[in-house]
């Protein structure tokens, strides 16, 4: 790690990163928009923002001060985030401070390891990159392949854990003991209040990013209507 990504990954110790996404055909969905809400949880708090799309990537980068996590997702199954080197170069060229990327064990889709795409990414690229795991093994395999950041994002998503309703805070602590200090773990994935991000930084945690329950208003608008119903 450079001395940069270093400082950038300190500085994320403990705080919130909040994730700004809007998905294809939503009203939110515009670069502009996610900047604004970008600016809008910087002046909340957020140590760091996360941002979907090459476009947003920049715009957000583009209006905050804390660093950017950069994804690219193409399509909604099997590896979509970040799933080739491909991509992880453009998320870096778009302005991204760390690059997230699939994670997971699963063959990737340009025939590369894991291990290969991050060692790649790093020699063109000064960035983090944090790896989006869906399970201990994921993430136990990820810090192997060079990964600066673990993060449980694909809990739930890939098969190999329940979706819980909340956070898997079985995966956090299980990485954070197992990693023992080697590699931060990020806890991502339906962390929806202010205590259950507090319990995920309690067990160990980096730092908690929190995306649907401060961003995206069309769910937490369903939660409270059914919570009526
Ligand atoms: C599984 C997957 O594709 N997760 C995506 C990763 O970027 C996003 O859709 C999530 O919103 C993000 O991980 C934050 O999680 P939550 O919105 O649950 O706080």
């Amino acid at each position: 790690m450079s001395a940069f990504t270093d400082t950038i990954i300190a500085s994320m110790a403990g705080g919130l990163v909040v994730s700004c996404q809007a998905y294809p055909g939503e009203p939110l969905r515009h670069p502009e928009t996610m900047a604004q809400m970008a600016a809008a949880v910087e002046a909340g708090g957020a140590v760091a923002v996360r941002a979907q799309g090459l476009s947003d990537v920049s715009a957000v980068k583009g209006r905050v001060s804390v660093p950017v996590v950069g994804i690219w997702k193409e399509g909604d199954e099997g590896i979509y985030i970040t799933p080739t080197l491909r991509h992880a170069r453009c998320v870096a060229a778009a302005g991204a401070d760390i690059v997230a990327l699939d994670g997971t064990r699963r063959d990737r889709a340009d025939g590369l390891t894991l291990a290969e795409t991050i060692k790649a990414l790093k020699e063109e690229y000064d960035v983090a990159v944090m790896a989006d795991c869906g399970s201990v093994d994921d993430g136990l395999f990820a810090a192997e392949a060079g990964a600066d950041l673990i993060g449980t994002t694909l809990s739930g998503y890939t098969g190999e854990r329940p979706k819980t309703d909340g956070p898997d805070y079985e995966v956090i602590e299980t990485l954070v003991n197992k990693l023992d200090g080697g590699r931060p773990v990020i806890a991502e994935g339906r962390v929806h209040t202010p205590d259950q991000a507090r319990r995920a930084m309690d067990l160990g945690a980096h730092a908690v990013v929190v995306g649907t329950a401060i961003t995206h208003p069309t769910s937490i608008t369903g939660w409270f209507s059914a919570a009526l119903s």
